[in-house]
C-alpha cells in the first residue's frame, strides 16, 4: 500500500528510469533495481557488509557477477547470516568477519519498513541481530527497498517489529514486551517456522514479534527499554543507522540521504 512519505531527514535525489511505454513492474524487479543501483556505490577493495533476504539478495548476485567479470576485485565481504554466507561462498565473494575486519566500508541491506527519518525495521527475515552487528560498524549502510516498505511510523505496515530473545523462559520475555507497549495496545507472538516449531535463529535465540496498533512514541527510549529487558538480545528498530536509502517505485528511483 502506498503512503503519502516523505524524507525529512534527509536530501532526496529522484533518478528517472527510462521506461517508455510505462511497464509494471513486480515487487521483486523494483528490489532488484535498488539492489543494482546501491552496488554502483561499491569500489574495489572495498570491505563489504552483506545484507539478507530477497532484496539483499540480488546485490550479492550483483557483486558476485562484477567479480566474476573483473569489474570489481580485492572486496571482501561480511555476510550477516548463514544464508548470505552460502549465497556469497556459492558467487566465490571472498569472506570474513567483524573479528577480523571491525570497520566495514559498506554495507547494503534491505529493511521491512522505513520512516520518513529514515530508521528502520529489520529482521523479519530472522537476521536482525547480525545485520545490526554488521551494519553497525559500518561507515556506509545504503539500505535498499521498494516502495512498499515505505512507512508514516515505525510499526504502521501492521507487520511484525521482532525482537530476538534467549529461547529460557521466552514466554516471560515477552510478557514483560507486551507490559512495555500495552498502551500501544501490543500483542506478542513467538515466530513459528514452517513445521509450526519456534523459528531458531543463526545464534540459537527466538524471535517475538511485537503488533502495535498505535505508534510507540519516542523510539530511542522504547529501544533502551527493550534492552534492558534481561531476556532481550537485540530488537529490529535500526534506528538513525542507515546513511542512504535507495527506494525503488512504479516511477522511479528516489535516493535518499541522511543530512
Ligand atoms: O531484515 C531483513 C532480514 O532479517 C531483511 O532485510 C528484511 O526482512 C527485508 O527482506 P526482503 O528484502 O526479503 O523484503
Amino acid at each position: 500500500m502506498a503512503v503519502a512519505w516523505s524524507g525529512k531527514a534527509s536530501s532526496m535525489e529522484a533518478l528517472s528510469l527510462s521506461l517508455s511505454p510505462p511497464v509494471i513492474l513486480t515487487q521483486d524487479e523494483l528490489k532488484k533495481i535498488a539492489a543494482y543501483k546501491a552496488v554502483e556505490f561499491v569500489k574495489s577493495g572495498m570491505v563489504l557488509g552483506l545484507g539478507t533476504g530477497s532484496t539483499a539478495k540480488h546485490a550479492v548476485d550483483r557483486i558476485g557477477e562484477l567479480l566474476r567479470q573483473g569489474k570489481l576485485n580485492n572486496i571482501i565481504g561480511i555476510p550477516t547470516s548463514k544464508k548470505t554466507q552460502e549465497q556469497a561462498i556459492s558467487l566465490g565473494i571472498p569472506l570474513s568477519d567483524l573479528d577480523s575486519h571491525p570497520t566495514i566500508d559498506l554495507a547494503i541491506d534491505g529493511a521491512d519498513e522505513v520512516d520518513p527519518h529514515l530508521n528502520l525495521v529489520k529482521g523479519r527475515g530472522g537476521s536482525l541481530l547480525r545485520e545490526k552487528m554488521v551494519e553497525g560498524a559500518c561507515k556506509k549502510f545504503v539500505c535498499i527497498v521498494d516502495e512498499s516498505k515505505l512507512v508514516k511510523y515505525l510499526g504502521g505496515s501492521g507487520f511484525a517489529l521482532p525482537v530476538e530473545v534467549v529461547p529460557f523462559c521466552w514466554k516471560f520475555t515477552a510478557d514483560k514486551l507486551k507490559n512495555l507497549f500495552r498502551d500501544s495496545g501490543c500483542v506478542v507472538k513467538l515466530r513459528n517456522d514452517c513445521k509450526g516449531q519456534p523459528f531458531v535463529t543463526d545464534n540459537g535465540n527466538y524471535i517475538v514479534e511485537l503488533y502495535l496498533k498505535k505508534e510507540i512514541g519516542g523510539l530511542q527510549v522504547a529501544s533502551d527499554a527493550i534492552l534492558r529487558i534481561a531476556g532481550v538480545v537485540e530488537h529490529g528498530m535500526f534506528l538513525d543507522m542507515a546513511t542512504t536509502v535507495i527506494v525503488a517505485g512504479e516511477l522511479g528511483i528516489t535516493i535518499n540521504k541522511k543530512q
